[in-house]
């Protein structure tokens, strides 16, 4: 007999939710995703099934994590075209409410991730890490998975939610799993769509500045010269505003400033960039371990 994987079961209300899970015996996996799904979700999907018996995708643009101005009502949504792409990874149940759904009632509770969301993206998007704890802490409430999974490219994120399991005491397992990349380097993005052909080359600069970043590193460069270099590719590519280049301990988030070089020597940190190519804000990173040459 075949195993031909079927369409997931959509369910666009939590009655719908519970009911889809209730038939599931065995452990269970969660991939919280936006839509407009690409390479790099779809990774996440089959890691989760290598993880647990069942695995549900929500598929929801979370109104709270973004601000007024930025890209609520233009982010893409395509969730027939996403549907067909779970169906070739395996996922059985999908989640797809409508905002009214998840916040049935003007929300008067909010949640503070505390100083890892006010640096770096929380200094750019100050509400938007707080919006995604709330709809994770909610999404996981309405799951209840044994595991989440969460793609490293959004690496500050991933940290927060390692501190939202642990703080609030919720009671399941956080995966990270490996930022999926395009064969020119630019790490998959539903942000992509928005790039016009010629900015979608001047969009490999941030991949190209975590590579020389990283060239730096390996040499014995300091985390100073290290967030130097990552600086300069992206400062000669023309129409591409940098929000930050940082270095972030691999552990504990802390940011790296300058004077910092000694105590980051030697210890796995995250290279991280942000920046606009035109009207599109992309962000991506990279593991390195600086050495001690300042240069
Ligand atoms: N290239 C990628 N590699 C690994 N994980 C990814 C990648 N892109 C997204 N993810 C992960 O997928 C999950 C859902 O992300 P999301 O739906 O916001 O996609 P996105 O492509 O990051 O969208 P956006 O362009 O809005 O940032 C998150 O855990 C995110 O880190
Ligand atoms: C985790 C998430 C799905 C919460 O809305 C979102 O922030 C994302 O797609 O990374
Ligand atoms: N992947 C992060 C979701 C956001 O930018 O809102």
């Amino acid at each position: 007999m075949t195993d031909t994987p079927a369409t997931p079961i959509v369910a666009r209300t939590r009655a719908e939710l519970a009911r889809a899970l209730s038939a599931q015996a065995g452990s269970r996996a969660l991939v919280m995703t936006m839509g407009a799904l690409h390479e790099g979700h779809l990774s996440l999907v089959r890691r989760a099934r290598e993880l647990a018996d069942h695995v549900v995708v929500s598929i929801f643009v979370n109104p709270a994590q973004f601000a007024p101005g930025e890209d609520y009502d233009a982010y893409p949504r395509t969730l027939d075209a996403d549907l067909a792409a779970l169906r070739t990874v395996g996922a059985e149940v999908v989640f797809a409410p409508q905002p009214g759904e998840v916040y049935p009632v003007p929300a008067s509770f909010t949640l503070d991730p505390g100083p890892i969301a006010r640096v770096l993206e929380g200094a750019t998007r100050p509400t938007h890490l707080a919006g995604v704890a709330l709809i994770v802490t909610k999404v996981i409430n309405l799951v209840r998975p044994d595991v989440a999974l969460f793609g490293q490219k959004d690496a500050q994120q991933l940290a927060m939610v390692r501190l939202l399991v642990r703080d609030l005491d919720l009671p399941v397992r956080i995966e990270g799993v490996p930022i999926a990349r395009d064969t020119d380097g630019v790490a998959r993005s539903s942000r992509n769509q928005y790039l016009s052909a010629d900015e979608r080359v001047r969009a490999r600069a941030l991949s190209r500045a975590l590579r020389e970043g990283t060239r730096v590193a390996d040499e014995g460069g300091a985390a100073s010269a290290v967030a130097a270099t990552a600086r300069r590719v992206l400062a000669a590519e023309p129409d591409v505003g940098v929000d930050y280049v940082a270095l972030a301990d691999a552990d504990t988030f802390e940011v790296r400033g300058e004077g910092d070089d000694a105590a980051a020597a030697g210890r796995p940190a995250y290279l991280l960039v942000a920046a606009r190519v035109g009207a599109t804000r992309l962000i991506d990173n990279t593991i390195v371990t600086p050495g001690g040459d300042p240069r």
